[in-house]
């Protein structure tokens, strides 16, 4: 080898030696921070990195997901000298590469709800989400400060109103009829929640059936179904950037397909911006319950110019996300209680019939099927206990989106740095034994008729629903609630399924009204019981993985009342 050989080879090596000696340690500094727990929180309990990333391997869904990192936060606490328990109010999980405060304590969820300048949500570009940020945009769920202001603003009549069961009950007709065909068949609940509630809210959001019930191959709903898929798929999940490398074919596809979907909706926008503008210039009125969401949005958005196009396609986007899954995985956990706990059953339907009486089911044809009036409805009180404890056990959305701490902010005796991802525990929360007893983890709805659970009851004060003022009993009935209390704050904050304060969710009378509109149709219409494995019919159902809860593999045998 010449000298000169040598020499070059001796420069490269040594050059690549420094740059090990700078990258290493780089790459070894970005490690240690990434898992040392910050001197603030190093006293609080915590799940080991170890037990988080075996909970996200673990079959079986959410709550077998929740019971490995449970477990091992206990044995962390008992380890540490604590209390087995005392990982119930805060504690710590590593989250998305840095150590976040998971909060399980009531008043610690309401100075989240009621701080929101604070506790500011995380978006999906914040953490590298380019796709899931490409599809929902900002909008009134994800965004914070002056720009969710500007949102809640514009959307915030589109909900404050009473709404009409007309809508929930055509679609319901439909479901009947669908469902007639299948008595004697088990039938998959979720498919078929996910489709009520799918047409429910094309209807309700911009006045089109997408038809899902019948049709749910159509283009527009597999073009929807399978992004939401695509979008949940873990690997984007767990390496958003991932999302970035436009090289691998499923992003480019995923692309293509938001892109198809945007058109969709811009269809539906310019026609019915053209619709409210024809109306509004020949000052025709139209009756609020015969408005669609769209329409209330675009009347309130014309006395605010900053309130753009694109701000309103990603909301009617975003009613379309948070609208139907919940209200879907919140039904079929309701009719899974309701088959396995029969007495519960017929005690709903007793009080269906006591306020609509009964219907012959040999000769009244689904499409001819009693609709429950809004005012008929606000008299479910029991089946809204069913629906309320339904989303006590298993609440649709497990936690808050997540937060961070906007300012160094002290909670308990906690200092909890700027900075720190925040995660409010809806489903531990509700679950916990020290707030609802030694039978916290029983369905039993008639504990919302006693008064017990944070002291509020049947005919309390406070039947604020969905941040609506509601005042007195007849203003509660046109509004369409019923007695049942339903507001955060009646139960200490620790009954939390819509969120609260000022984010509180906005659909949740619209989704309350669409459920019992639903069941109490369904309980007219049939009796049915449980087809499902061990697991759910000894009442421990395996649940969905991912971001919304709720029971799996449990079908329903539906038979017709009355029907021979
Ligand atoms: C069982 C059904 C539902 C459940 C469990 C549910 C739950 C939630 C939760 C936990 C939040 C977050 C609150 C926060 O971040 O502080 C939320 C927000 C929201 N939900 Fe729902 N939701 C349901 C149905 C609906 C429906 C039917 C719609 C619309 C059609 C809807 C629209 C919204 C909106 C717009 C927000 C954002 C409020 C804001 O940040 O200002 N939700 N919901």
């Amino acid at each position: 080898m010449s000298a000169l050989a040598t020499a070059t080879s001796v420069s490269a090596g040594s050059a690549l030696l420094t740059l090990l000696a700078v990258i290493v340690p780089y790459f070894a500094y970005k490690i240690y921070k990434s898992i040392a727990v910050p001197s603030a929180l190093a006293h609080l309990p915590r799940i080991p990195i170890s037990a988080t990333l075996k909970s996200v391997l673990t079959p079986g869904g959410f709550i077998n997901e929740n019971k490995v990192q449970v477990e091992a936060v206990q044995k962390y606490c008992v380890e540490h000298g604590m209390d087995k328990d005392a990982w119930r109010d805060m504690h710590l999980i590593w989250l998305f590469g840095t150590w976040g405060v998971v909060l399980g304590k009531p008043e610690h969820l309401r100075t989240v709800f009621l701080n929101t300048d604070t506790f500011p949500k995380f978006l999906y570009g914040d953490v590298g989400f380019e796709l899931h940020q490409k599809f929902v945009g900002f909008n009134v769920i994800l965004s914070n400060g002056d720009m969710w202001k500007l949102h809640r603003k514009v959307a915030n009549p589109a909900f404050h109103r009473s709404w009409s069961t007309q809508v929930m009950g055509t679609c319901t007709r439909t479901l009947l009829e669908q469902l007639d065909l299948l008595t004697g068949t088990p039938v998959d609940l979720f498919d078929w929640m996910q489709r009520v509630t799918l047409d429910v809210l094309s209807l309700a959001t911009f006045g089109q059936n997408l038809d899902a019930l019948r049709n749910p191959n159509s283009h527009i709903v597999t073009l929807y179904n399978d992004l939401m898929k695509d979008l949940q798929r873990p690997l984007f999940q767990l390496m958003p950037f991932l999302q970035k490398v436009k090289l691998i074919p499923l992003v480019r596809d995923i692309h293509r397909r938001i892109d198809e979907f945007d058109e969709f909706v811009e269809g539906v926008i310019k026609v019915k911006e053209a619709e409210v503008k024809q109306r509004l210039a020949a000052g025709i009125a139209k009756d609020e319950k015969d408005r669609d969401l769209l329409e209330c949005m675009i009347e309130a958005a014309m006395n605010d110019p900053e309130f753009t196009r694109r701000d309103l396609r990603s909301n009617l986007v975003i009613f379309f996300i948070a609208g139907h899954d919940t209200t879907a995985s919140s039904l079929v956990t309701s009719l899974y209680y309701l088959a396995l706990h029969p007495e519960f059953q017929t005690k709903a339907r007793a009080e269906v019939l006591s306020v609509l009486g009964d219907v012959d089911n040999t000769t009244t044809s689904a499409a001819d099927f009693p609709v429950p009036t809004t005012a008929e409805q606000a008299q479910f009180d029991f089946l809204t206990c069913i629906i309320k404890e339904a989303l006590r056990l298993y609440p649709a959305v497990t936690g808050l989106p997540l937060r961070r701490t906007a300012k160094p902010v002290t909670m308990g005796n906690v200092a909890i740095p700027k900075g720190t991802p925040i995660h409010a525990d809806i489903y531990g929360v509700q679950r916990n034994p020290a707030i609802w007893g030694d039978d916290a983890g029983v369905f039993r709805p008639e504990r919302w008729l006693e008064d017990r659970a944070g002291g509020a009851k049947v005919g309390s004060a406070n039947k604020v629903n969905a941040g609506a003022s509601v005042n007195s009993e007849k203003d509660a009935v046109k509004a369409g609630t019923t007695a049942i209390p339903m507001a955060p704050s009646a139960h200490g904050f620790a009954w939390v399924p819509f969120g609260g304060g000022q984010r509180l969710c906005l659909g949740q009378q619209f989704s309350l009204i669409e459920q019992r509109v639903v069941l109490s149709m369904l309980l007219l219409r049939y009796e049915w019981t449980l087809v499902g494995d061990a697991d759910a019919l000894t009442g421990h159902p395996k649940t969905a993985s991912g971001v919304l809860l709720h029971p799996v593999n449990v079908k329903l045998n539906f038979k017709i009342r009355g029907a021979k």
